[in-house]
């Protein structure tokens, strides 16, 4: 089964980026020519947010890269779910491997965070994806199944979830996925959906690839059927080949 879902396209700009550099970047995306028929959100550091809702234009929305597990307060150096929501933020990022596997965020703590930012009305991208020795063993499926019900359990449903699909050992490191790859654990993740949730929510939710994509690579990964947009880093740093990226739709609508 194929997804239903618009294309998605997500730029993580990580921690990267100054005011200047980050004016450059909305520059180029406000006047990029973006076709029409895919959801492109963009997700700077905290510190830049208030800049590009400001002035960011051509249907883009915005994600923070994190928020915290519930409500706010005596929570040094967090950010809460509303204070994004507050600000104009429509998506946050919860999962992503930096955070898993750099500042040992653990399964259970990121699904109760989505729980709490759906509840308080954002998107969720939820990042799931294997290390390099997990897939040498055979445990690609175990690790990500293992990720997709941790959140399972904590969120009410897959209404504005967004899967992001990054393999650990494709993240920044120029070493993408092969198009046969990628689909192939995107449809395990559709088949798990299926059997977890509902044939609905297999077909309505976007599953999404990130691991080195670049506007070399992003259409071969589009014309794969279960691959319903992308989770973009370094590439999202470059506003046309973003576009490129973004438009890579286009591989997709022919193959369907
Ligand atoms: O982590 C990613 C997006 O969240 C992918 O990063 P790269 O595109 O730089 O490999």
């Amino acid at each position: 089964m194929a997804g239903s879902g618009k294309f998605f396209v997500g730029g993580n700009w990580k921690c990267n980026g100054t005011k200047e550099s980050i004016a450059k970047l909305v520059s180029e995306l406000n006047s990029a020519k973006l076709e029409s028929d895919v959801d492109v959100v963009v997700s700077p550091p905290f510190v830049y947010l208030d800049q590009v809702i400001g002035s960011i234009s051509n249907g883009i929305e915005v994600s923070g890269q994190n928020s915290w597990i519930g409500k706010g307060g005596a929570f040094t150096g967090e950010i809460s779910a509303e204070q994004l929501s507050d600000i104009g933020c429509k998506w946050v990022i919860h999962g992503h491997s930096e955070r898993r596997h750099i500042l040992g965020e653990a399964n259970d703590f990121i699904g109760k965070k989505s729980a709490y930012a759906l509840e308080k009305g954002l998107g969720v991208i939820a990042c799931v994806g294997e290390k390099l020795e997990e897939r040498e063993a055979g445990k690609t499926f175990d690790v990500v199944f293992e990720q997709l019900k941790a959140f399972a359990e904590a969120i009410s449903g897959w209404d504005n979830v967004v899967i992001a699909y990054e393999p650990v050992w494709a993240i920044g490191t120029g070493k993408v996925a092969t198009p046969q790859q990628a689909q192939e654990v995107h449809a395990a993740i559709r088949k798990w959906l299926t059997d977890n949730a509902s044939t609905e929510v297999a077909s309505k939710t976007r599953i999404i690839y990130g691991g080195s994509v670049n506007g070399a690579n992003s259409s071969e990964l589009a014309k794969q059927a279960d691959i319903d947009g992308f989770l973009v880093g370094g590439a999202s740093l470059k506003g046309a080949e973003f576009a490129t990226i973004i438009n890579s739709v286009t591989a997709k609508k022919v193959t369907v």
